[in-house]
């Protein structure tokens, strides 16, 4: 899948499997065209007979030994091939969508679900620097746009290439001089029709980008709606989606201009052989050098090579879009994952101890550094707390643990190996992380406590509720652990979905529990339900606790208290009070003791 490869090729290569359909789907498409020019070929023989009587093409020893002299009999036999000329073509035609239309389903799908699956795995650097409505429009548009080019384009292409070609033989066979001027627009036709493609590439290229954008701004705005109402920004929203909107219509402008032109061109073309044919045929028929069944075929064979031509064109077209789209779906396919899944020693999650030491880890997002020379000791199953002005670069540290993002400098041990050296997903199995914007899917509140947790009973899904202290407003819903939670979990308060978020992370009971705690911002009463369940969620397990509220962690094992990357204090509550230092100020400003 390398991205100088044309994208027909790459296509090619990522459908290997699917060789043999293709091959069958090709022949198929092939007969169904050597039976669609058949009726020309038996309509001039029908001219041939009522001509000329007993001293038709049919009543001579040909190939076959024919040799039928009877006008009669010669009509009936042309009936009958008639009838199984039509019957063949029909049958192929059938086939031939069967196949085609079915290899379309199986590439759309398969290529949907493997992009997909890519995308999963992709580091979330990746999706920083990429807009979600972009790669949206990937997963659907792009893929449908070849769904729509392998369903018809494919066999038009190959078919225009076979009448061409068929047509071409029953020329030479009938009149060679003919046929080298009914022929003669081909070569222009074709370099046209190049010409063309060449032009139009980067012109749906740009419309695929555009309509890219266009995506990304819907997705943002309709996520953001709540804030566009309050600040009243419907109009310059509406503004923004009309000027995207605009460069979609132009770039798309820009090609229609380009590919309208196309079809009439071809059809000048084609009308300077087809006239050719007719004129010069007509002479030499006239003259006697040229049998009026041989000219009727090959009058009727230019227009069977005239259509076919003119499709060509919007053939043409629709490669080229399906190309853009090729090549924008199967790059993304291609988008080398940096954090691999399939590497790294395995180990049983469930049994990890998860003791950890952080080794003079540095990292920067960009230039400037998020994190300088972290270096701790995290002994299994104590309750560790980060603390720490917004921005101070807490999230980031856990982060790095999850293995969202690799350290530039220094490393991560879990249980004594270094977690770059682990395998990702058993790593990730022994961690319990409940961040501070959780994702609820848009199913229940039993659902989504049990994400990630498949096969867990009703009971374990009640206990994990009432640890996380959630028990009590699921149980004031009307509908209880069956309440749909809305898209994001959009129908709970923002305390709620936290709740469910831990209440998640437990029922997945891992060696090591991740609490990022949103904000400092809750009432007493959640507050003294957050230190009760820290108390019991932690109990046989590391755990870290990434606190903005300093009381709800003044229990913990060690608290580290982090400026501008750095850790500048470090100890139990107790400790970094008697020092009177940065933790002791911030506790006086929290508590009111300034
Ligand atoms: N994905 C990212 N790309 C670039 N910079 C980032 C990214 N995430 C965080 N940062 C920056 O890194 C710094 C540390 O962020 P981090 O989220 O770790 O802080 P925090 O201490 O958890 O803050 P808060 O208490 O507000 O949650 C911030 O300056 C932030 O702007």
């Amino acid at each position: 899948m390398t991205s100088n490869a044309h994208p027909l090729q790459s296509l090619l290569a990522y459908a290997r499997a699917h060789r043999p359909q293709i091959r069958l789907a090709v022949l198929y498409s092939v007969l169904n065209k050597f039976f669609d020019i058949l009726p020309e070929v038996l309509i001039g023989a029908a001219v041939d007979v009522v001509v000329r009587g007993e001293q038709s093409f049919l009543a001579r020893k040909i190939l076959v030994n024919v040799g039928i002299t009877d006008t009669w009999q010669q009509l009936l036999l042309l009936g009958a091939l008639n009838v199984a000329v039509w019957g063949g073509e029909s049958l192929f035609e059938y086939l031939l969508e069967l196949k085609w239309r079915g290899l379309a389903q199986d590439i759309q799908h398969q290529l949907r679900l493997d992009t997909y699956a890519h995308v999963q795995k992709l580091e979330l650097t990746f999706f920083e620097n990429q807009r979600t409505g972009a790669l949206m429009s990937i997963l659907n548009e792009d893929i449908n746009q070849i769904e729509r080019f392998v369903n018809g384009g494919a066999t038009q292409i190959i078919q225009v290439l076979c009448s061409s070609l068929m047509v071409s033989a029953v020329f030479f066979a009938l009149q060679p001089g003919i046929a080298l001027i009914a022929l003669l627009p081909i070569p222009l036709i074709l370099f046209g029709a190049f010409w063309f493609q060449k032009r139009l590439a980067p012109r749906y290229t740009a419309v695929r980008e555009a309509a890219g954008d266009v995506s990304a701004r819907l997705n943002n705005n309709l996520l953001g709606l709540a804030t566009i109402k309050a600040y009243t920004t419907e109009d310059f929203e509406s503004e923004h989606i009309r000027q995207a909107s605009d460069a979609y219509r132009g770039a798309n402008a820009r090609a229609i201009r380009l590919s309208s032109a196309i079809t009439p061109v071809i059809r000048m073309a084609i009308l300077a052989g087809f006239t050719a044919t007719l004129v010069y045929g007509g002479w030499l028929t006239l003259h006697g050098r040229l049998e009026v069944g041989a000219y009727s075929v090959l009058v009727f064979l230019t227009q069977r090579l005239l259509w076919p031509m003119t499709r060509l064109a919007e053939v043409a077209d629709m490669y080229q879009r399906s190309m853009a789209a090729t090549a924008r779906a199967l790059g993304l396919l291609g988008t080398p994952i940096r954090i691999r899944y399939d590497e790294g020693q395995h180990f049983a999650p469930q049994q990890a101890r998860a003791a950890l030491r952080f080794e003079n880890l540095g990292f920067a997002y960009a230039e400037q550094p998020t994190l300088q020379n972290i270096s701790l000791d995290i002994a299994a199953g104590q309750t560790v707390a980060f603390v720490g002005s917004t921005g101070s670069g807490k999230s980031t540290l856990v982060k790095l643990l999850l293995r969202f993002y690799e350290p530039q400098q220094g490393r991560i041990l879990f249980d004594g190996r270094a977690i770059a050296e682990l395998n990702l997903q058993d790593l990730r199995r022994a961690i319990g992380y409940v961040a501070q914007d959780s994702f609820l899917t848009d199913g229940t509140i039993a659902e989504n406590i049990a994400y990630g947790t498949p096969g867990a009973s009703d009971a374990q899904i009640r206990a994990a509720a009432a640890q996380a202290e959630c028990l009590e407003f699921i149980e004031r819903l009307p509908l209880g652990f069956a309440t749909r939670v809305g898209e994001r979990g959009q129908k709970l308060s923002g305390g709620q979905r936290q709740r469910l978020a831990l209440a998640r992370a437990i029922l997945k009971n891992p060696p090591l529990l991740i609490l990022d705690e949103a904000t400092s911002a809750v009432d007493n009463e959640t507050e003294a339900a957050i230190q009760r369940s820290l108390a019991i969620v932690s109990r046989g397990r590391t755990t870290l606790v990434i606190a903005h509220r300093l009381s709800t962690v003044r229990q913990a094992d060690a608290i580290h208290l982090l400026e501008r990357g750095r850790i500048v204090e470090s100890g139990r509550h107790e400790e970094l009070l008697a020092r009177g230092g940065a933790y002791a100020a911030l506790w006086r400003l929290q508590t009111g003791e300034a």
